[in-house]
Order: C-alpha cells, then structure tokens, then sequence
C-alpha cells in the first residue's frame, strides 16, 4: 500500500497548476498571483508631509520658539508651487507633498498663527525629515512587491492597489464539487429513518474548503444507484475538483471507483497506509486539456477529515499555483501517552496549544474514525507511528487542521 508521501507526490505529479486569468483585485484575497508584481511608482510619489502643521526648513528651527512667515497653504492633494527660503514656512496637510526648500513639518499644536505669521515652539530643534516620509521610502520603483505562488493577504491586496494592479494575474479560485454517497445517509435537515444517518460529510468538506480558499459547490446526496451516482459524477467533473465521501471500501454497494472508472477518471491510486482514511481514491479526468482531480474519500467522516487534509489540501495548493505545496508541517510534544496499536500510521486528533517550551499536543477523547464529536473538539492532528507506544512529552509531527485556530 502507497504510503501517505508517495501518495502525496503521486498527486502533485498528477496536477498541473490551473491556468492565470485576470482577476478583479477585489476578489483576489488569497489567490497567488501567477508573476511577480514590482513597484510602479516610489511609495510615496514624493517626500510626504505626515502631520497637519507647518513646513519648514529645519536650519531656520535651530532655537525654538521660532516665527517664520507663512507663504503658502498646501492641503492633500494639491501641489506646492513655492520654494521655502530662509525664514519662510509653508502650512501643509497631511498627505501633501512637501514643498521644496523645506525639509521637515512641525505639528500645528506647537504653533500659534497671527496673520501670516507664526510662532513654532518644537520641545526641542527639528531634525532634518521630522515628520516627513521621503520618496521611496516604503519601496522604490521596479522593487519586487509580491512574490508570485503566495497567497495574497489584505496588506498584499492594498499594495497591490497602490501600485494600480486592478485586474491582477492569478489563479482563479478552485471550484470544488462535494457529494455525498450512500443509501443511508439523508440531508442534515431530516430526521433519519431506522438505518440511516444525517449527511456529515457534506457539509464537513464543504466548510473544509472554504477554510482552505477553495468554493465549495455542493451536489447532495445521491444513493447506492449506479445510473444517479453517474449522473452526479458527470455533474461534478465540471469543477476543478471532485470530492466524493463514501462507497470507496469493499461493500458490495461501494460503487464509487467504479462508476468514476466508468466515467473516464483515469485512477492514480486506491488505498493508502494511513489511518483514518485508508481507502482513499484518487484519480484524474483529463476533460478537454482541463483536467479535474477526482478524489473518493472514505464515508467515515473523521476518515474524509483526514483525507482532505492530507491530500485534497496538497492537491488544491498545487492547482491554485502555491510555491509551498504542502502545509507548514508542525512539531509538538504530546500532554499525554498515546499507543498506536495497528500498523498503520495514525493521524490522531489533538488539541494544538502554544506554550512558552513550544507547541503541546493534547490527545482529545476520541473514539475512531466515526467520532465528529471528539475530532470538533480537536484542531489538528499529532503523527504517532504504527505499532508505537508514545510517552508523555514526547516530540511529534503535528498539523492544523483548516479552519481551525
Ligand atoms: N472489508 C472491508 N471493510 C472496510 C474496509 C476494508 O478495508 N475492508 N475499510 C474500512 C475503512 S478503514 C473505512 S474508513 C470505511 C470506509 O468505507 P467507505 O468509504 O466505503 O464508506 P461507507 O462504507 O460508505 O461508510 C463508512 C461509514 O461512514 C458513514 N458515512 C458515509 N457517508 C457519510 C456521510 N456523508 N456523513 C456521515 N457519515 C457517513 C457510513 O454510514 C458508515 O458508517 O470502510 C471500512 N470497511
Ligand atoms: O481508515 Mo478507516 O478510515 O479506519 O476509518
């Protein structure tokens, strides 16, 4: 059986990363821009006055209380248009460009304004740039603002805007299908009959996938019916990718590889070494030079937890143009002892907390891959090898699960 690296890498091979499209700067939080941006203009424009007050030249100061004579008001968003010469001051806004001659702005609470004088009185002689931010000081034009394959944050977006990237080259947000499958699950909103379940998965992943960036596109339950669950796959190989949950295991009604055979998802891999999860599909339907990601996560939902955030995440990472394709891998020392009695691999539910000797792992009470209820009580997850008894304080692999502080 692959284990969860080989299986990681067989997806990466698998995906090439989604073509650029222009993108309105407004709708680009979080995508990753597929080309660097450089600076287009010094930041600021010009040497910027960064208090209301006066400018005036710094050398005139020397011995405060000072009186200058005022020769000009420049509000933000007007030009000087006179030069400061010795004795003179110049009353300027925030915002505005200093005039020349002067080289530093004194605030208007240390001043007092009698026609077209005015007496400064600065606790002490003004350096030569008080309260002025020079050209160029934040980034000089040509200067790398964004590196390309990064996430864009809000900061990122504001300068981007500054320097009039509006639309901007990324990879446009993933459109994700998520279905359901299987005969006993019903939607949340009912009441289950004798047998049945309310649909976890579904929403589960679609809130995964929020949290990760991506858009959910839900397409609902579908039964153990092989005509509608191909109707349903058919439906979702329009999205960039395709997230099934159930029907991947050896019942006699999972259904689910082979309907996405049928469906011309070409399979990568079934089955890897890990727990919960380990009946995970992956595949790729190569439709019309644009390929969609098909993966067929274990019912279990704490299986199709762990599966998204092994393998989906991975893969999504990789299609929106992310540098980083894996997420930041963590390490942790457990608060208690945790045996992992099966040879595979355990992913195990954690609470993650910062502590002043580093990050602690707390084991949730949890009972398996079918307890939601221990895994919403967890944000992450600590790697504890197969057939391993690990003590307390012991140092573990550890990963934050999306959406989750
Ligand atoms: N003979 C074998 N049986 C099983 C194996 C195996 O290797 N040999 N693997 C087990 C493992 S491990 C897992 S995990 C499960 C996964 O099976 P499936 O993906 O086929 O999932 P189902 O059988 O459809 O469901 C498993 C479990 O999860 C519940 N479920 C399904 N969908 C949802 C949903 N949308 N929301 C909430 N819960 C859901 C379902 O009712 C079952 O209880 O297979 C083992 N079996
Ligand atoms: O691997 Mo299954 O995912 O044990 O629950």
């Amino acid at each position: 059986m692959l284990s969860v690296a080989d299986a990681c890498a067989a997806i990466l091979d698998a995906l090439p990363p989604r073509p650029a499209t222009a993108a309105p700067l407004a709708e680009a939080l979080g995508l990753c821009l597929t080309e660097p941006a450089r600076a287009t203009v010094d930041s600021p424009p010009f040497d910027k006055a960064m208090m209301d007050g006066y400018a005036v030249r710094s050398a005139d100061c020397g011995g405060p209380p000072v009186t200058l004579t005022v020769i000009e008001e420049v509000p933000a968003g007007a030009v000087p248009t006179r030069t400061v010469g010795p004795g003179q001051c110049v009353k300027i806004m925030t915002g505005a460009p200093l005039p020349d001659g002067a080289d530093a702005v004194i605030p208007v609470e240390l001043s007092r304004r009698d026609g077209d004088r005015v007496t400064l009185s600065p606790p002490a002689p003004p350096q030569p740039g008080a309260a002025v931010m020079a050209r160029g000081a934040a980034v000089e034009v040509g200067a790398e603002l964004v590196a390309a394959g990064v996430p864009l944050t809000p900061a990122a977006i504001g300068l981007l805007a500054e320097h009039g990237y509006d639309p901007v080259p990324v990879v446009p947000r993933l459109r994700v299908a998520v279905l359901s499958t299987g005969d006993e699950v019903v939607p949340a909103s009912q009441t289950p009959g004798p047998g049945q379940i309310r649909d976890a998965n579904g929403p589960l992943l679609a809130a995964a996938l929020a949290a990760a960036g991506a858009t959910p596109v839900p397409l609902g339950l579908v039964g153990d019916d092989r005509a509608a669950l191909t109707a349903k796959v058919r439906e979702g190989l329009a999205a960039d990718v395709l997230l099934l949950s159930g029907g991947v295991s050896m019942g006699d009604y999972d259904l689910v590889p082979g309907v996405l055979a049928d469906c011309g998802v070409r399979q990568v891999f079934h089955k890897v070494n890990v727990k919960p999860g380990k009946p995970l599909w992956f595949g790729v339907h190569d439709g019309d030079g644009r390929p969609t990601a098909v993966f067929g996560l274990p019912g279990n939902p704490v299986s199709s937890l762990t599966g998204f955030e092994l393998f989906v995440r991975p893969a999504l990472r990789r299609l929106a143009g992310r540098s980083s394709r894996t997420p930041r891998r963590l390490r942790a020392r457990l608060t208690e002892a945790v045996a992992n009695r099966g040879d595979r691999p355990l992913y195990r539910p954690v609470r993650l907390t910062p502590t002043p000797e580093g990050l602690a792992a707390e084991p949730v009470r949890w009972a398996g891959s079918g307890d939601l209820h221990g895994a919403a009580g967890a944000n992450g997850a600590a790697l504890i090898p197969g057939a391993s008894h690990l003590a307390a304080g012991e140092t573990v692999k550890a990963f934050r699960w999306a959406g989750c502080e």
